[in-house]
């Protein structure tokens, strides 16, 4: 998709709000736009499906032209979701997600199909949730059914606006979680705005940073802009703490996801008890029917609960999946007064471990890497200036 001098001018206003915006985004690269309040993004982003007519510019998408094309048959190629969902608050989560496809003409047959596949993509149990209204959804719930509703006619385009800027901040993590895995299945290419440079780094296969009337400072991968800031403003909005922010890049699948002592609750608590007696291991993570991580149980927890599985042990608080990031990974360990995160699978189901041990080892590793490069840098730049120097006094330029 390319976007070539996009510029809109509010009528009324001295200064167009987006001004001669070029841009070029790759089919199946999640792009992030990023940049402070009022410089444009969201106005940037609806000139895209034309929610918002730009002044002048134009857009092409798979190499057509489509600046001039009915609005209508365009936003249909393209999903919009936004904060707080927008999902119309008469309508059923089933009605809500069928929306494109009906205007589309699809048959009724289909259509039921589709929505039960987008609720269990986007992770949420048809059968529970298809005849529900908005209002009896969680923030989170919500999110993921406008995501559902944004995808449900398989768009190769998806724009999304702050879609969960309205959420908290662990439903936030979970959430991006899945975009990334829905992304790594669907490939679409995805232009997102937030003003969260973290989120930026999480998301985006590569990050626009915006200034006034979204003037693009810098456009290039996350690492890129992290290590090699183009200039004051885009280190000013990376700010402090580069270092730890490097943990957004790397994914818990990147490091060691290592095997965990398992029983599931409807095995004989004898054998389980025995599991933790027999001196191999202190603690066990006991998995409900479903195979999801349901507590810990120590050695002495059985005994403190008479013998009860109920009563025993402690709830597991947080999880995470592969593909959620070490700074995602390291919050759950520290909160945990176990050290250790499980990891969890598509349906939540356990598939292992990721201890503080492990991430303390990688927090070392991006840090030593870090500094290799800085004094790499540094030495670069004066054996730069020594060189000038020296042409300077042979007298080699002028
Ligand atoms: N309908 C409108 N009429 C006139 N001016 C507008 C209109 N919508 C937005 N603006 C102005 O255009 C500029 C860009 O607004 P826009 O909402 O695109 O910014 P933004 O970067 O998405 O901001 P935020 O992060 O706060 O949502 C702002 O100065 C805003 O006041």
């Amino acid at each position: 998709m390319r976007l070539e001098g996009l510029t809109k001018r509010y009528s009324g206003s001295g200064t167009p709000a987006v001004d001669d915006v070029s841009l070029e985004i790759k089919a199946g690269e999640t792009v992030v736009l990023v940049g402070p309040s009022g410089c444009g993004k969201s106005t940037l982003l609806k000139m895209i499906n034309r929610l918002i007519e730009p002044t002048s510019g134009r857009i092409r998408i798979d190499d057509e032209d489509v600046t001039g094309i009915d609005a209508v048959r365009l936003r249909r190629k393209i999903g919009y979701a936004i904060q707080s969902s927008g999902l119309f608050p008469h309508m059923t989560v089933a009605q809500n997600i069928a929306q494109v496809p009906r205007m589309l003409g699809w048959p009724k047959a289909s259509i039921q199909a589709r929505v039960e596949e987008m609720l269990d993509l986007v992770g949420l149990d048809p059968a529970e949730f298809q005849g529900r209204y908005p209002r009896r959804l969680s923030g989170g719930q919500q999110q993921r059914v406008g995501v559902a509703r944004a995808l449900a006619a398989d768009p190769p385009v998806l724009l999304m606006d702050e879609p969960f800027g309205a959420v908290d901040p662990i439903t936030r993590d979970h959430l991006q979680d899945e975009l990334i895995r829905l992304q790594h299945e669907l490939r679409k290419t995805i232009v997102f705005v937030t003003h969260d440079f973290d989120e930026a780094i999480k998301l985006g296969d590569r990050i626009a940073v915006l200034r006034e009337h979204s003037h693009i400072a810098q456009f290039d991968t996350p690492e890129a802009i992290l290590t090699n800031p183009a200039d004051d403003f885009v280190s000013g909005f990376v700010g402090a703490g580069a270092a730890l922010k490097r943990l957004n890049l790397t994914r818990v699948r990147d490091v060691d996801v290592v095997d965990f002592p398992t029983a599931t609750v409807d095995e004989p608590v004898e054998r389980i008890s025995e599991m933790l007696s027999a001196g191999t291991t202190n603690e066990v993570l006991l998995l409900d029917p479903k195979q999801r991580p349901y507590k810990w149980l120590r050695r002495g927890d059985l005994a403190h609960a008479k013998g009860s599985l109920a009563r025993a042990g402690t709830l597991v608080h947080d999880t995470v999946t592969r593909d959620a990031t070490l700074r995602d990974a390291l919050e759950a360990v520290l909160t945990d007064s176990g050290g250790r995160v499980a990891v969890t699978g598509r349906r939540g189901e356990y598939t292992g471990v990721v201890d503080l041990e492990t991430l303390m080892n990688c927090v070392h590793e991006l840090l030593d890497a870090d500094r290799l490069e800085a004094i790499e840098h540094r030495h670069s730049l004066s054996e730069a200036e020594a060189k000038r120097t020296y042409a300077a006094q042979e007298g080699l330029t002028s």
